[in-house]
């Protein structure tokens, strides 16, 4: 594709997945995603510049879930800190993303960061560095977005927090490894409430532009190493839609990162972030509006890591 008229480009992609916009179904194991009206979807496009383009529900908030752990781990990979890979490894679990299954066999040690598992583990390394692991978060959202508004959903915090125990039993046997270092209630509370920050599709997709940068963040100071922002990408791209990512890999061909809201960012490297926003999701938890316009997205660029 040549040169791209972006709002051109979204507003058709818009118009191409209508038909499933409002199909698959809403998060209902958090009451306050089941009552989210599924007929919705926004579209944003961020460039290395930091233009932004968007269509439809782009400038309306959703709730950030499982997106929040890609940036707690380049959070905690910050400085080019890489002591968090003692404690989370990088290979795709092909397990639901709150499943306990693998944790047993293999003593503690969640098989990558962004399953629910490894985000605890992440989430009480932040903690141990910034104290508050939710406020590193929605620091960095805020200045890498330039919206000082954006904050934590008090009732979508509390809808999980009541509905929580699952979570809560994971951190504590993570705990008995000696792999949760803090208190356990307060480091599933600040899990709790990183997934549960309110973002737009714009925000998140120049939230993620250091992804597109080669690490570098807006004000082109330093985030990460370009070798770890493409090692990041790496594990966005094969362990970043949980027990789907090969699907993923198959139809959209880019490191992508979703969340049980019905949000996902995907990262072309070197040329821009998308941020896509369908609240009704598949059986494993993604968007199924958002994953098609990722497909037609890179089908009608040619946009792809491959
Ligand atoms: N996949 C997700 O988005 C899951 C996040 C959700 N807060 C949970 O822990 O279950």
């Amino acid at each position: 594709m040549a040169a791209v008229d972006m709002d051109q480009l979204l507003a058709q992609i818009v118009a191409e997945i209508e038909p499933q916009i409002g199909t698959g179904s809403v998060a209902d194991y958090i009451p306050a995603l089941a009552a989210v009206d599924p007929a919705q979807f926004g579209i944003a496009v961020a460039l290395p510049n930091g233009e932004c383009y968007g269509a439809g529900d782009w400038t309306k908030p959703f709730s950030l879930q499982s997106i929040s752990k890609l940036f707690t781990l380049a959070l905690a990979l910050s400085g080019d800190d890489e002591s968090i890979w003692w404690r989370v490894g990088r290979e795709p679990s092909g397990n639901a993303f709150n499943s306990l299954v693998q944790l047993e066999y293999e003593n503690g040690v969640p098989r990558n960061p962004f399953i629910n598992a490894g985000a605890l583990v992440v989430t009480d390394h932040l903690a141990g560095v910034f104290g508050d692991a939710t406020k590193a978060v929605l620091d960095f959202l805020r200045t890498e977005s330039g919206n000082a508004e954006i904050d934590c959903d008090e009732e979508v915090a509390a809808s999980e927090e009541a509905h929580g125990d699952r979570n809560l039993a994971m951190a504590h046997f993570l705990a008995s490894y000696g792999n949760i270092h803090g208190d356990v209630r307060s480091i599933a509370d600040q899990y709790v409430r990183q997934c549960a920050i309110a973002i737009n599709c714009r925000d998140l997709a120049l939230a993620g532009l250091f992804l597109a940068r080669h690490g570098l963040r807006r004000d082109d100071t330093r985030m990460l190493s370009p070798s770890n922002t493409k090692r990041i990408n790496a594990v966005l791209l094969t362990c970043g839609m949980y027990d789907a990512a090969g699907e993923f890999a198959y139809r959209v061909g880019l490191p992508g990162k979703s969340g049980v809201g019905g949000g996902i960012l995907a990262v072309v490297p070197g040329r821009c972030t998308i941020a896509v926003w369908g609240p009704g999701l598949d059986r494993r938890g993604n968007s199924v509006a958002g994953v098609a316009a990722l497909d037609r997205f890179t089908e009608l660029t040619g946009w792809s890591v491959f």
